[in-house]
């Protein structure tokens, strides 16, 4: 059987901060659809490898491909072109606290609408259809009027979530979405972005510091361990010995 085109592919990617390295020789491809977990201790590059794969960061050595394109070797305006075909949600949910959840969610269009459309939106909120029918999407048409600093950690999240989905990206990436969630509010951030997915065909790509997420939810959970792949497996095949592994501390040197 052919496998489609890569949406996201590694060749050799080594990322240095001031010579230490923080991802060493990574060679990975992820395809359209699936849904991935990355895990590991903290400091293991999760975070650094999300930004790779969105383009906020160049690697020190190797490529990072994306959609078939290069990053380092694409021109500004189709680098943009590509970029916002990746939306990517945080564990701090990135919004603007004092503006209310409808003009959050448009700042997902912000890539495509011409600074006029955006500001006059910030006025008289534009596509209010698309906007409700996200909101909705994410379990909260409420709130469409609220002011985001009036909601929970969990809607916060729910909002940011929206925000990707009027952006209509091929891929989302979460970087650690659940962090600072309570875990009721945990599992259903994770269902949520997990159902979207596979409703949408999105590529979903989540660093994840619980385990039993990662293997519950997601097809695929890649292992990073001082900034190696340990392991690249379906859920099913990552065995209690391959996560003791990953987060083995090391004795103490003498
Ligand atoms: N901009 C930066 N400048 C210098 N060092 C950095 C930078 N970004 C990350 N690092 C370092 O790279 C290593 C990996 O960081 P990264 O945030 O990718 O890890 P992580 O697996 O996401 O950790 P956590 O689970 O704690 O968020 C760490 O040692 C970190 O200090």
């Amino acid at each position: 059987m052919n496998l489609p085109a890569p949406i996201f592919e590694l060749k050799n990617v080594t990322q240095k901060f001031h010579q230490f390295p923080c991802l060493t020789d990574i060679n990975l491809q992820i395809y359209p659809g699936e849904r991935v977990a990355l895990v590991g201790s903290s400091g293991a590059g999760k975070s650094t490898l999300i930004s790779l794969l969105n383009g906020t960061l160049q690697p020190s050595q190797g490529e990072v491909w994306v959609l078939g394109h290069n990053l380092a070797r694409t021109r500004s305006k189709l680098l943009r072109q590509v970029q916002r075909q990746i939306g990517t949600i945080y564990q701090q949910f990135h919004l603007v606290d004092n503006l209310r959840v409808v003009h959050n969610i448009n700042a997902g269009n912000l890539g495509r609408w011409s600074f006029l459309k955006a500001a006059i939106s910030l006025i008289h909120p534009l596509e209010l259809e698309t906007a409700a029918k996200v909101l909705m999407q994410v379990g909260i048409p409420e709130k469409l009027y609220e002011r985001t600093d009036r909601l929970s950690g969990g809607q916060r999240q729910r909002v940011a979530i929206a925000r990707v989905l009027v952006q209509n990206p091929a891929a989302i990436l979460a970087d650690e979405p659940i962090s600072s969630l309570d875990p009721e509010r945990s599992r259903e951030i994770i269902n949520l972005l997990c159902d979207l997915s596979q409703q949408t065909g999105k590529t979903l790509i989540s660093s994840l510091h619980a385990i039993e997420y990662a293997r519950n939810h997601f097809q695929r959970i890649i292992g990073l361990r001082h900034g190696r792949i340990l392991f690249d497996a379906p859920a099913e095949e990552v065995s209690m010995t391959m996560v003791e592994d990953l987060y083995r501390i090391e004795p103490q040197r003498r």
